[in-house]
């Protein structure tokens, strides 16, 4: 089967550095695919090229076998392919089902107003229900975005994304930040949304792509180093080393400690 999408012999260079140094990569339609690594691995640098935010210096970016990485990051959006970002595009001072119905009504004939009427807005109402609970947000649905806790707008970020109708959607590590509580909902969130679709997620939570992963890829020094599924990965002695002192906290048995962000010193 054709991958949902696929980097092949990438390469960026930032004068004359090799951010991403020759990924092939595959991700399979359907799947989670967690990107990890160190500090510095390559991962934005990555996120960008496949979502169109970069162009690469060599290579090529595939999405359901058409090459894409010509196209702008509005023109993915169109073939498919959303992106939902770290930082917040949600308005504070609207409320979650008015933040859903601009962005429903964006991409349509109705005009880009603030001032659009409750009647014309109205259409979109059985949408906005269809994502409300897709991202578990119909308690506070009414509540003003600049109100929600931090899991909670990160599920409004990624009900926004939904507006898109996603086939793909690349999730910017979703649980930064967050306490316990909230890294469960978003692990129950992604699950949902992952329902008929394919996502692909940088997660430096290991505990959350272990229970989230279909498989995994893991990158050092802008180059793969092992990819497949997290029992495989972790036993992997090219990730182990990459991740050198900080193995068993990284790969916690019982996710207590999995939290990581090593750094991954100089350049051989
Ligand atoms: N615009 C840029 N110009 C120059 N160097 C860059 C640029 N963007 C990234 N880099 C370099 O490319 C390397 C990879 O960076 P990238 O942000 O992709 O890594 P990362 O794995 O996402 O890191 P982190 O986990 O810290 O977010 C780093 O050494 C970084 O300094």
């Amino acid at each position: 089967m054709t991958p949902a999408l696929q980097a092949v012999h990438l390469c960026k260079e930032f004068r004359g550095f090799r951010a991403t140094n020759d990924v092939t990569l595959d991700i399979r339609e359907g799947e989670i695919h967690a990107v990890i690594g160190p500090n510095g691995a390559g991962k934005t640098t990555l996120f960008n090229l496949l979502s169109g935010f970069l162009k690469p210096t060599s290579g090529e970016v595939r999405l359901f076998g058409e090459r894409v990485d010509t196209l702008s990051p509005q023109h993915l959006v169109r073939r498919g392919l959303s992106r939902s970002f770290q930082i917040s595009s949600v308005f504070g001072s609207m409320t979650v089902r008015d933040n859903l119905a601009v962005a429903l009504q964006a991409p349509t004939a109705l005009p880009h107003r603030f001032w659009i009427s409750d009647r014309a807005l109205q259409r979109f109402d059985p949408r906005i229900d269809e994502i409300v609970a897709q991202v578990g947000l119909q308690d506070v649905q009414h509540r003003l975005a600049a109100d929600l806790s931090h899991g909670e707008k990160r599920g409004l970020e990624i009900g926004l994304s939904l507006t898109q109708e996603p086939r793909v959607l690349l999730l910017d590590e979703p649980t930064s930040g967050m306490g316990s509580e909230g890294i469960e909902r978003v692990i129950a969130l992604v699950r949902r949304v992952a329902a008929g679709r394919t996502v692909v997620m940088v997660e430096h939570n290991m505990s959350v792509v272990a229970q989230l992963a279909d498989r995994i890829t893991v990158l050092q020094y802008g180059q793969v180093i092992a990819s497949g599924p997290y029992e495989q990965v972790r036993q992997d002695p090219a990730v182990i080393a990459a991740y050198l002192g900080h193995e068993e906290d990284i790969f916690a048995e019982d996710g207590s400690e999995a939290d990581i962000a090593p750094g991954h010193g100089s350049r051989a």
